[in-house]
């Protein structure tokens, strides 16, 4: 039995499991608890690793099984457990995109908001083609992990003659990104407002996503001229970001709540 706790923020659902109970089987835990007809069920596994000098490292694997460098709403959710936990009202987590720092700024119950610094967003234009599909106008975002961002203006989000959902998928997968990529659909509301849908990659359609939220207000604020303060709401809910320039952190405040502890057969 391996022991978890699960937590999601706007939807975005994840495992924490100690990386002392992972063994070496991350991947094949990551497939068999995720899947939301026989196990728990969740977007990805955050295994937290407590290093011998007190600091804290986060390995983050998809729910198909590939690692990711790191998610931004599952290290909320992962220091949101540390201050419900250990009462850790400030924490700096290690993961593959660089370390993030993580501050409580209210609690109610099982829920909790928190403000995390993102990194320095990193906005790239670029058109890519796709067979079938023909040129795709948008940016490769990095957030410490890979992004491509389109924005479209279409009701249901969709572009191409597809759904969000279906171009999505092709450009998560697609061999111009040799690593996949995470895909955002935006639309720009207003100048402080957008609205957006997540093709998460190693996971599909997600219903949040903290990074997919950074990587979407930076290329908006980059490319559409956003103000530099700026709401982003997806399927799940808002999040708000600040950007304050080009060459500094981007912050992310938004939710992080408890669903449940537990054990699971593994
Ligand atoms: N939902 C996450 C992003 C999770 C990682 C992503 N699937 C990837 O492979 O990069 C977030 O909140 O950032």
């Amino acid at each position: 039995m391996i022991s978890f706790v699960k937590a999601h923020a706007c939807g975005n659902d994840f495992l924490i499991i100690e990386e002392a109970v992972a063994g070496r089987r991350h991947a094949e835990l990551a497939q068999k608890l995720c899947s939301r007809n026989t196990s728990v069920g969740a977007d990805g596994i955050e295994f937290l690793e407590r290093r011998a000098d007190g600091s804290f490292f986060l390995r983050l694997f998809n729910a198909d099984g590939s690692e990711a460098e790191l998610s931004g709403n599952g290290t909320r959710c992962v220091a949101a457990w540390l201050a419900q936990s250990e009462g850790l009202n400030e924490v700096a987590l290690g993961t593959h995109g660089g370390v993030r720092t993580c501050r409580v700024i209210s609690s109610d119950g099982p829920v909790f908001q928190i403000e995390s610094g993102m990194g320095v967003p990193r906005v790239m234009r670029r058109a890519i083609e796709l067979e079938g599909v023909g040129v795709v106008e948008g940016a490769m975002v990095n957030v410490g992990n890979p992004h491509y961002v389109l924005f479209v203006d279409t009701d249901d989000f969709g572009s191409h003659g597809m759904t969000w959902q279906e171009l999505g998928g092709k450009i998560a997968v697609s061999p111009l990104f040799p690593h996949g990529t995470n895909v955002e659909f935006v639309k720009v509301k207003s100048a402080d407002e957008i609205e957006f849908r997540i093709f998460e990659r190693g996971c599909g359609p997600t219903t949040s996503s903290g990074t997919g939220t950074c990587a979407s207000s930076s290329a908006a604020i980059a490319l559409r001229d956003c103000a530099r303060s700026l709401t982003a709401v997806a399927e799940g809910g808002a999040q708000s970001v600040v950007w304050p320039s080009n060459g500094e952190a981007m912050m992310l405040t938004g939710p992080a709540e408890f669903v449940c502890v537990g054990e699971v057969f593994a």
